[in-house]
């Protein structure tokens, strides 16, 4: 990647030395502490235009040695909750091991099993690279995912082809599917808050919505998503989140009481 490939989520605290922003006062993952949270009845519901895509619409579909990275046609587009546009540029998992959770974000301190981002860049910039380091540049929209009976459809369409992508630096075609389907039904009941890009160069310029209602995945494909891609270390990519990091005196916003 970018420079991107010499970090580890092994060697945290070095994170900082090669890029400052990482050791800055608004950085994610957090905690949210549902008590601490602030009801705000302004926040309107999420709404996704343009996330049903046709099946003959190829997605690239990539271990980057960090994650599983789905690369999404800018003709999705986020609105409701954000009082600007933002079109979409990529959606991620992080997750943990057969021995753990590995969400990034926890709510009261509990991790769930893996977790969904979908990221999302401001059109008022002409790319995502310029979107990036501005403060209203990034959307991340983030969802929990969890171990319950049936299979998930959607989630399907990207655990199925795992396989094909074991080795860092590979990369396959997926056929377009509603992308809306990785995501809660209900897009009204979510936290928000101001925070930063959870990998290297950890830049200041995400401003995150995390659903509280979780995504539901057969216990087989959990284990297909723990178990199948390796790391730049030729084992398997696991536990790939971050920790919380400190609010620093942020608030959280709730669309819900
Ligand atoms: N949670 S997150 O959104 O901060 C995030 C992570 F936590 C991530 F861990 C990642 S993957 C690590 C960064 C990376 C590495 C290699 C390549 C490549 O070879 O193309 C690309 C990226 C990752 F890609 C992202 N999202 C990226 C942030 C990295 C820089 C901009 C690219 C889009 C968003
Ligand atoms: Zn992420």
């Amino acid at each position: 990647g970018k420079g991107h490939s010499h970090w580890s989520y092994e060697d945290l605290k070095h994170w900082s030395t090669d890029y400052p922003e990482c050791g800055g006062t608004k950085q994610s993952p957090i905690n949210v502490d549902t008590a601490q949270a602030i009801f705000s009845p302004d926040l309107r519901p999420i709404q996704l235009s343009g996330y049903s895509l046709p099946a003959n619409q190829l997605l690239k579909l990539k271990n980057n040695g960090h994650t599983v990275v789905l690369e999404l046609p800018d003709s999705l587009a986020l609105a409701g909750g954000y009082a600007q546009q933002y079109r979409a540029a990529q959606l991620h998992l992080h997750w943990g091991s057969p021995a753990g959770p590995g969400s990034e974000h926890t709510v009261n301190g509990r991790r769930f099993a893996a977790e969904i981002h979908v990221v999302h860049y401001n059109t008022k910039y002409d790319s995502f690279t310029e979107a990036m380091v501005h403060p209203d540049g990034l959307a991340v929209l983030g969802a929990f995912l969890e171990v319950g009976h049936g299979e998930n459809q959607y989630y399907h369409e990207i655990l199925k082809h795992l396989h094909e992508i074991q080795e860092v630096g590979q990369e396959t075609l997926v056929p377009g599917f509603n992308i809306a389907g990785l995501l809660p039904a209900n897009l009204k009941l979510y936290f928000h808050y101001n925070g930063s890009l959870t990998t290297p160069p950890c830049y200041q310029t995400v401003k995150w919505t995390v659903f509280n209602q979780t995504m539901l995945l057969s216990h087989h494909q959990m284990s297909v998503l723990v178990s199948t891609l390796k790391s730049p270390e030729d084992e398997l990519l696991q536990n790939n989140y971050r920790p919380v990091q400190s609010l620093h005196g942020r608030q959280v916003l709730a669309s819900f009481q």
